[in-house]
């Protein structure tokens, strides 16, 4: 069966630098990868190159069977993947619900216009609300997004790209930034996430890593220094030396 996703010596040069070299790597269903490595070296740049945001200077990245390499964000998107974004994107004043609604809105093609009457789309109504319940979230519906903490509006983020039904999730820190106390929840909606999804996550937090990762790859100046299972990952002297430390 082909990979959910696949990169393909995947290059990118800011100029005289090399921020990402010769990338290989495979997703499949149910996988959660990790992407891991030391400030600087290229995750968030490789996540970006993957979505569309960041064009690639060569190598390939394919997508459910199909090279995505030259397609922009939105047809990736439609091919099955979704990613949440490491700085909060969402608009501030909009109640919980319209902000699902708007990406369910988005999905369906329906245009902006139509979003106006949106209490006729009792299906999306519904299935809004179904979200916000899987992610904990059906107290805050009629709340401004800006009224929330900080671990919540997190979990909005996933609910919005959970709303574009992807294959494929993209999540880019998740923790970044969340109190201590907040992150139980995060943990539970990673937890809770479809069996079959397959989920590529950016994560310094090194015991979110081990405990959700079933494979990680470390990536240390643009190129893969490592991959393999949480267990073959600790002892690698070399990902030891180059980012965890003893
Ligand atoms: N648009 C850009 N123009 C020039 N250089 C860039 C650009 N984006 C990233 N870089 C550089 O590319 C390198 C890799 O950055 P990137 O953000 O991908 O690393 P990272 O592994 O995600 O780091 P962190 O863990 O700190 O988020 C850095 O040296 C960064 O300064």
């Amino acid at each position: 069966m082909s990979p959910l996703l696949q990169l393909r010596q995947v290059d990118k040069r800011y100029g005289g630098l090399h921020v990402t070299r010769q990338v290989s790597f495979r997703l499949d269903a149910g996988d959660r990868l990790a992407l891991i490595g030391p400030n600087g070296a290229g995750k968030t740049t490789l996540v970006h190159q993957i979505s569309g945001v960041v064009p690639s200077d060569s190598g390939e990245v394919w997508l459910r069977g199909e090279n995505v390499t030259r397609l922009p964000q939105a047809r990736r998107v439609r091919h099955g993947l979704a990613r949440t974004f490491q700085i909060t994107t969402l608009a501030p004043h909009l109640p919980v619900q319209r902000q699902i609604e708007m990406a369910l809105f988005e999905r369906e093609g329906l245009s902006a216009s139509a979003w106006r009457s949106v209490d006729s789309y009792p299906a999306l109504t519904a299935e809004a609300q179904e979200l916000l319940g899987r992610f904990g979230l059906r107290a805050h519906a009629a709340t401004a997004t800006e009224d929330l903490a900080y671990g919540e509006q997190r979990l909005i983020e996933m609910a919005l790209a959970m709303a574009l039904r992807p294959k494929v999730l993209l999540l880019d820190e998740p923790m970044a930034g969340v109190p201590k106390g907040d992150g139980a929840r995060l943990l539970s909606a990673l937890d809770a996430l479809p069996k079959d999804l397959g989920v590529l996550i950016i994560e310094h937090d090194m015991d979110l890593v081990f405990r959700f990762a079933n494979r990680i790859v470390v990536l240390c100046e643009g190129a893969v220094l490592a991959e393999g299972s949480p267990d073959d990952i600790r002892r690698d002297p070399r990902v030891r030396a180059a980012y965890l430390g003893n």
